[in-house]
């Protein structure tokens, strides 16, 4: 599903009604395998505050959730809602969203063959992934000024530098709890070989976030992150909420990208990636 694809006569903000009713039961089993995988892996790897998510909301192991359903609890604990989209928006679309606390997400499933990995944002990902912490005031506040701040980014045309740090908290974060690392990306909790991966594999490096540091340095799209970045608490998100990119804009526009899997001087490290996964692959 492309942006090409789209059916005609569709809404300027790309909403779609979900039709939850046309999901047929091959597509209701995909969702219930998905979730019976990850749900038995995520306890004691997604964080506290996810786990709480997915517990107050209407989510079914065996059916794909109705977005009314998840919209009427959202509204009230953090004012947010979940609106069907046909896959990938443009960015404007996007942000505008997100700036209104309405989550897009997508109303598709993935085939059957396809239940590790796949680049367009699904129902799965999108809803197993991100909405559980859009009952977190913290996630939701931030989230939604990330679509304030998309907007503005669009404007300055430094989509890429805002669009890393996005890629690196809300896709492929880690934090760091009492009882150790955890995941609160959504990119991660919603792929079964990458909640394995981010925690437990010695090849990717995990290191401190540093605003500027994300900024700069670039991101896979199409295969496992070379590198994790680690928050203490969620709570470190919402002060990126409160700083005005534009200095940081300016200064790290004029600084060369760094590549995924680099790691500085100055870098903090939780932990020194042996580089086994990548290098096998290039
Ligand atoms: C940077 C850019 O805004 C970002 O990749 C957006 C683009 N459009 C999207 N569209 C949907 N439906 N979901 C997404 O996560 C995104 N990501
Ligand atoms: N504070 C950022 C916007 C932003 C909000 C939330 C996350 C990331 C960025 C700005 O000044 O543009
Ligand atoms: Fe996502």
């Amino acid at each position: 599903m492309h942006l090409s694809d789209l059916p005609p006569g569709q809404r300027d903000d790309w909403t779609i009604d979900q039709q939850w009713d046309r999901y047929t039961p091959e597509q209701h089993q995909v969702w219930a395998t998905l979730f019976e995988r990850q749900t038995k892996l995520l306890e004691g790897r997604a964080c506290d505050e996810f786990l709480a998510g997915m517990r107050a909301l209407p989510i079914a192991p065996d059916k794909i959730p109705d977005f009314r359903q998840l919209s009427a609890v959202l509204k009230q604990h953090t004012g947010w809602e979940v609106v069907a989209v046909p896959g990938l928006v443009p960015d404007e679309v996007f942000f505008e969203h997100l700036a209104n606390r309405r989550f897009p997400a997508g109303q598709f499933i993935r085939e059957a063959s396809q239940l590790d990995y796949l680049q367009e944002p699904d129902v799965f990902h999108d809803v197993f992934g991100h909405v559980p912490l859009l009952m977190n005031p913290i996630i939701a506040d931030y989230i939604q000024a990330y679509g304030v701040g998309g907007l503005r980014a669009k404007e300055k045309g430094v989509l890429d530098l805002l669009a890393r740090v996005y890629w690196y908290t809300v896709e492929f974060g880690l934090v760091e709890q009492k009882d150790g690392l955890r995941l609160y990306g959504a990119g991660i909790v919603s792929s079964y070989t990458e909640s394995i991966f981010a925690l437990d594999d010695p090849s990717p490096n995990r290191v401190r976030f540093d605003l500027p540091r994300v900024m700069q340095t670039d991101y896979r799209i199409d295969d496992f992150q070379e590198t994790y970045f680690v928050i203490r608490h969620l709570d470190e998100l919402l002060q990126l909420a409160h700083t005005d990119f534009a200095p940081l804009y300016e200064q790290v526009a004029q600084r060369p990208v760094l590549q995924p899997g680099t790691i500085l001087p100055q870098d903090q490290l939780v932990h020194r990636g042996i580089g086994t996964y990548h290098n096998a692959k290039r």
